[in-house]
């Protein structure tokens, strides 16, 4: 039944003034009044914008709008109160006056309209504080209240949904509350209060500059558990740093220790034997621990068959090279070479020979190698010959019945396996750990 909808739209033509509103008063229905949208025979809109209406609403005309969903009087002149039957628009969702001259408080009954979700006010002169009624609005999204004559603080509201809010322009004072702290300043400016996103409150402030406008103290916005947390991220990160460096340290003690083990074997089975090894230390001690001489002169000490002294003196044994190199050094150098372990293979024993003339060598000791010398020379002069960017070339060799001796260009900047695993691998490991701990540590107090 629309005729109580249409009584009451009349009742409101009638009592304001301003712009006559082109509503056909002969007209049964409403329902195509300018401004007006009916649904199920009843009225759910009243859309007056900017019609230049006055004066005050009239008592008794909302109470027959009982199906109004959305209210929109805005850009008008209107005054007095809001009338007390709104209340019976309960599922109002839209309430738009802003742009008039409302006054009085913002009335409680307001806070019963559960339906609302857009509320504004603004630019009207409402008194009077903003009440916590707001917070029994759960729909609410849009709470615009400002230019108005609204005094005291912002109450600490809820309002979970409110994505738009605007206060500014009021007489309020006091700090804001935390949860519209995330609004931009524009929402508040225009009154007196204090906190993010203003400047700080009298309470929070470290000192005043004596000119110029008053920084607010930096906050500290690490919560008790995070700065808990932080300290005891970097004592285990330290922790790990600790142990990373002991297994380094340890790592390296057992290198030099084996270097030195083998050595001391080596002097060990020339002390048997009744023999000086050779290269020291009537060579001044060459090397830190090893030299080739006492690996070869060990094994051909052993034999007994003096081949070494064949090999150096008769050159009969001599050391074979490849390619168009040339002799660059023979067998009485290499032997005369300080020497430190470099790893063992599968085949033998890697060291690193530092001969007098400052060439630097890899030489690798075969062990278990039992083929004929003529086989042994076939096969390892097809290796030789191999000439290829990413093979280490095998400069020469060396063959008696008891030592096979193979030397390499030497690749100084060490193996891909020792980049992965090796220690260069723990370096990058703990610098990675120091680089992220000192950003973290950034990150939360810098
Ligand atoms: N020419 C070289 N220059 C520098 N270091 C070398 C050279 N040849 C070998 N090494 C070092 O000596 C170690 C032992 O090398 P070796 O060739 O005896 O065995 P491998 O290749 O590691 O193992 P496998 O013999 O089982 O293939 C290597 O891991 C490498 O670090």
């Amino acid at each position: 039944d629309l005729s109580p909808d249409r009584a009451a739209l009349l009742t409101l033509r009638q009592s304001l003034g301003g712009r006559t509103l082109l509503w056909n008063a002969t007209a049964t229905s409403p329902c195509n009044w300018a401004g007006v949208t009916c649904e199920q025979s009843r009225v759910v809109t009243l859309r007056l914008p900017g019609v230049a209406l006055s004066g005050e609403l009239p008592t008794g005309i909302f109470s027959n709008l009982t199906q109004l969903r959305t209210l929109s009087l805005r850009l008008n002149a209107l005054t007095g109160q809001l009338p007390s039957d709104l209340a019976l628009c309960s599922g109002l969702r839209n309430l738009y006056l802003h742009g008039n001259l409302f006054s009085g408080g913002i009335p409680e009954f307001l806070f019963g309209m559960k339906d609302l979700v857009r509320v504004n006010l603004a630019s009207n002169n409402f008194t009077g504080e903003i009440s916590k009624g707001f917070d029994k609005l759960p729909r609410l999204k849009t709470l615009y209240l400002e230019n108005n004559r609204l005094a005291g603080s912002i109450p600490a509201l809820k309002v979970p949904k409110v994505i738009q809010f605007n206060v500014s322009n009021n007489m309020l004072n006091g700090s804001i509350p935390e949860r519209f702290q995330r609004f931009d300043s524009s929402s508040f400016s225009g009154n007196s209060l204090c906190g993010e996103p203003l400047e700080g409150c009298a309470g929070e402030i470290a000192s005043v500059p004596s000119t110029g406008s008053v920084k607010p103290e930096k906050k500290n916005k690490l919560s008790g558990g995070a700065i808990a947390g932080i300290v005891t991220g970097s004592v285990v990160g330290l922790i790990f740093i600790l142990l990373m460096l002991f297994f380094l340290c340890q790592k390296k003690g057992n290198k030099k220790s084996r270097s030195i083990d083998i050595a001391s074997i080596k002097h060990q089975e020339l002390e048997i034997l009744g023999e000086k090894p050779i290269g020291e230390p009537e060579n001044g001690g060459y090397g830190n621990g090893f030299s080739v001489a006492a690996a070869a002169a060990a094994a051909m000490t052993v034999n007994g068959k003096g081949e070494a002294a064949t090999a150096v003196n008769g050159g009969v044994k001599k050391l074979v090279f490849f390619g168009n190199g040339g002799r660059v050094f023979d067998l009485e150098e290499l032997l005369r070479a300080s020497a430190e372990v470099l790893g063992k293979g599968t085949f033998g024993t890697a060291y690193k020979a530092v001969l007098e003339m400052g060439t630097v060598v890899a030489v690798k000791r075969l062990k278990d190698v039992t083929i004929s010398e003529r086989e042994f020379r076939e096969k390892i002069e097809g290796v030789g010959s191999m000439d290829h960017e990413n093979l280490v070339p095998l400069r020469a060799y060396y063959f008696s019945v008891d030592e096979k001796l193979l030397v390499y260009d030497y690749m100084a900047m060490g193996s891909l396996s020792a980049l992965l695993h090796g220690e260069d691998f723990l370096l990058l490991t703990l610098l990675f750990c120091f680089v992220f701990w000192i950003l973290c540590y950034d990150c939360c107090f810098g």
